[in-house]
């Protein structure tokens, strides 16, 4: 669909004239004009609503069917038999997710209408509907049919004369807006009515959360929204080009051209942060598509959750690959704590295995340890035992004592305690505490890092030895540990009644791997099965690699693609080995700086698959007044850069206000109070990166459109009106830090705020007047 100059009809057909104004092909009636447009628009209206309600009544009727095969589904569960239950799943499944796409299509079932030359009419809504002769009402929009919904142009119409789109509250019809694409082949009687709704879409009240776009995708988003799925798909493009819209379709449509491949392994999205995700998860629920998974960068590791960003200096080191090589030396690293010899006493002798002796014992069981120390656990027990033995028998002990030594010493805690402290089960974050120690640190650099950097570094970690908290970088950093140090043993839960020796971890009494005493657990009179020390080491080797890997899915879509470090490709890669990608990025909108080593490290992720790249130039988001002065500051970051078309005008010219040394948060939280009263949805307060307490604090008790973040959790985010607070610190503080103040002064619709205590700065950065606080 064709994009409307600004003011303009939405496109095509030419539309000088204000607009409510029907137009035909043929010359409108005289007088009196404004009257008969209405009459001639309510016409439409009326007719448009005949063809709805016919498709909502089907809509109900197949909800009714889809309901009656859920119902019939379970029905078959009572038949019993294996098969039918396996029956009864898949149609209960199918069952259920049809109805709830069919739930979701209720808000603006049809939305889109096409009148071809032929004389054919298509109707285009989120489901296809057919009527009870199977008549198609209503044509899917991601069905092969509705494209020309969005790529007919007059340029090239496509058999279309006429695209109408249609605007509903609820179930009724409130206006009609159409595009005359081809007048030579129009009908004498054509109507063509419009008034540029589509324009005034844009600029409605954000709530709080991305919508649907799918009844207005443009034509060149469209392109990269129906691309092949048979490779990568890369969507680059200003701020507020629609390019996480456009992804967030294409994995509608994926899944509803290919849903066999793209259904089964599943859609990951990732987006930067957990308000990134927050903000877009109602968007494919509402196109009836519910089974992608959405994370943040910060949430991708089980069971651990970013909670900051690492200052400039810090993620230029831990986003790098050379954090590889140093994460694999200190996984290998002597264990903090741990014994530098084992001197155990049996019948009056003395053995002891001694630094030299355990140090080669490690090197040998690492070099072995093809999933990491943790899975080596139990080679570690019998390599130390076996190594006693060998110093016993060295020293005159007969073969028949073996099986009794082994019995003894494996058995004691001493030996439990040794295990546990030489050759600990290790999780991700442990290494990176044991990290926090500068000589460790040091040693597993192999000294490739400057005392500033170790020293940077090893704070970084200290704080999260001493409050648990982790970085987003540090949750890469934990993901590619994982990988290293292997899964834990997952030892098999208790169960009540039952003796502890069937616990293939349990050797004679002890856990092996907690060194806890479990004798206490089995009743002392009941009848224990017989079992050798033998025995029960195989056992416990058996069953040692049970934990799960990171999931696999079928297709993945990055979000603010631009700011991965390559430690943070790394972890997607290894979840997307065998997947396509849409990668959405802004090169001018990076917070990472060394863009190259990103760029490589996104291609070894995506692999050798075909690549489909696409470029997004109009600006949906920003008035043209805003979008004037985000330009001036993209020309400073990104010298040459071309700034995306902003299509509309009328936002409220961009504002500077000036405040005195320490007014800052009082400035603020009066641009709030002034901005609450202009706008009708959120306002969004944007701080340097780890400073949002002040203005938290200055906004306590404000309602809850109101929401403070530091400038790289705003990355995607959108607002009615932004206050950017300090945007001098915002830029110096990285080097990336004019791209960053770029992205932040792009979250407006309508109304921009700076405030800042460099007035002359900001005025010639911005191009703008300041005004006092
Ligand atoms: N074709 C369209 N019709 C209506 N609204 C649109 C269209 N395309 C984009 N928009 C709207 O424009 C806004 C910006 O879209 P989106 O957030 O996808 O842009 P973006 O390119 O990802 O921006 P950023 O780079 O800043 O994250 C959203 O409100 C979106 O709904």
């Amino acid at each position: 669909m064709p994009l409307p100059s600004p003011g303009q009809q939405p496109s095509g057909a030419p539309a000088p004239d204000p607009a409510t104004t029907p137009t035909a092909p043929r010359p409108a009636p005289a007088a009196p004009a404004a009257d008969a447009a209405a009459h001639v628009k309510q016409r439409e209206i009326d007719a448009e609503q005949r063809h709805v309600d016919r498709a909502y009544e089907r809509l109900d009727a197949m909800r009714g069917e889809a309901q009656a095969l859920m119902r019939e589904g379970y029905k078959q569960a009572q038949v019993g038999t294996m098969g039918s239950l396996v029956e009864r799943d898949t149609m209960v499944f199918r069952a259920e997710l049809w109805a709830r796409t069919l739930d979701a299509a209720d808000d603006g079932l049809v939305f889109g209408r096409l009148d071809l030359h032929t004389g054919d009419v298509w109707h285009i809504g989120r489901v296809g509907v057919r009527d009870a002769d199977s008549e198609i009402l209503v044509v899917d929009w991601r069905a092969p049919a509705a494209e020309s919904f969005y790529q007919a142009t007059p340029e090239d119409p496509r058999q279309v004369v006429r695209r109408r789109v249609l605007h509903c509250r609820g179930h009724k019809v409130v206006d009609v807006e159409d595009d005359l694409l081809d007048p030579e082949n129009a009908p004498d009687d054509l109507v063509v009515v419009g008034d540029g709704a589509f324009l005034a879409a844009l600029s409605r009240t954000r709530d709080g959360s991305m919508r649907d776009i799918v009844a207005t995708i443009q034509q060149e988003q469209d392109d990269a929204i129906r691309a092949p799925a048979d490779g990568s798909v890369i969507v680059r493009g200003g701020p507020g080009t629609g390019k996480t819209a456009v992804a967030l379709h294409r994995v509608a449509y994926l899944l509803f051209r290919h849903r066999q491949r793209f259904g089964s392994r599943g859609v990951l999205v990732v987006g930067p942060n957990p308000r990134f995700t927050a903000y877009i998860e109602r968007v494919l629920p509402s196109l009836g598509e519910g089974g992608a998974v959405l994370h943040s960068l910060g949430d991708l590791v089980d069971g651990t959750t970013a909670n900051h960003h690492d200052s400039a200096a810090v993620a230029r080191l831990k986003g790098a690959t050379a954090m590889v090589p140093l994460l694999r030396r200190a996984v290998d690293d002597t264990p903090a704590g741990a014994p530098r010899e084992l001197r155990i006493r049996h019948r009056g002798t003395e053995v002891v295995l001694d630094a030299r002796t355990l140090r080669g014992i490690r090197r040998d069981l690492l070099h072995r340890a093809r999933r990491g120390p943790n899975s080596q656990r139990v080679a570690a027990a019998k390599a130390v035992l076996a190594a006693l033995w060998e110093r016993l028998a060295s020293r005159g002990a007969g073969r028949g004592e073996k099986e009794a030594f082994l019995e003894d010493v494996a058995a004691r805690d001493e030996f439990a305690v040794f295990l546990d402290t030489w050759w600990p089960l290790v999780k991700p974050l442990d290494i990176l505490r044991g990290l926090a120690d500068p000589a460790r640190l040091d040693r597993a650099a192999r000294g490739r890092l400057g005392r500033e950097q170790i020293e940077l570094l090893s704070a970084s970690w200290r704080h999260t030895a001493a409050t648990g908290d982790v970085s987003f970088l540090d949750v890469a950093l934990m993901d590619e540990l994982d990988g290293l140090v292997g899964p834990l043993p997952r030892p098999r839960p208790k169960i009540a009644g039952v003796p502890e020796e069937d616990n293939p971890y349990i050797v004679d009494g002890y856990d092996i791997f907690t060194g806890e005493a479990v004798r206490a657990a089995a009743p002392a009179d009941e009848i224990r099965e017989v079992t050798t020390y033998a025995d029960r080491m195989a056992r416990a080797g058996r069953t040692r690699d049970e934990a799960e890997e990171p999931a696999e899915y079928a297709h993945i879509v990055v979000d603010e693609a631009q700011d991965l470090a390559p430690m943070q490709w790394r972890m997607l890669k290894r979840r997307g080995r065998h997947a396509t990608w849409t990668i959405v990025e802004d090169p001018a909108q990076s917070a990472w700086e060394d863009l190259g080593a990103s760029a490589a490290a996104m291609s070894d992720a995506l692999g050798e698959r075909r690549r489909h790249e696409f470029v997004l130039t109009t600006n949906y988001r920003n008035p043209a007044e805003i979008a004037r002065v985000a330009a001036r500051v993209l020309e400073r970051a990104v010298p040459g850069a071309t700034p995306a078309r902003a299509v509309r005008t009328g936002g409220e010219p961009p504002r500077l206000v000036a405040t005195g040394p320490g007014g800052m948060p009082d400035a603020v939280r009066a641009a709030v109070t002034g901005l609450l009263d202009e706008v009708e949805g959120t306002v969004g307060v944007v701080a340097p990166v780890g400073g949002t307490a002040p203005y938290a604090a200055a906004l306590a008790g404000f309602p809850a459109r109101v929401q403070v973040m530091d400038a790289l959790d705003a990355k995607g985010l959108e607002f009615d009106a932004a206050v950017i607070a300090d945007p001098r610190e915002i830029a110096e503080q990285a080097p990336s830090g004019l791209r960053t103040l770029y992205v932040a002064l792009t979250r407006a619709t309508r109304s921009l705020v700076v405030v800042t205590e460099d007035q002359d700065w900001a005025a010639d950065l911005m191009g703008v007047e300041p005004a006092r606080a």
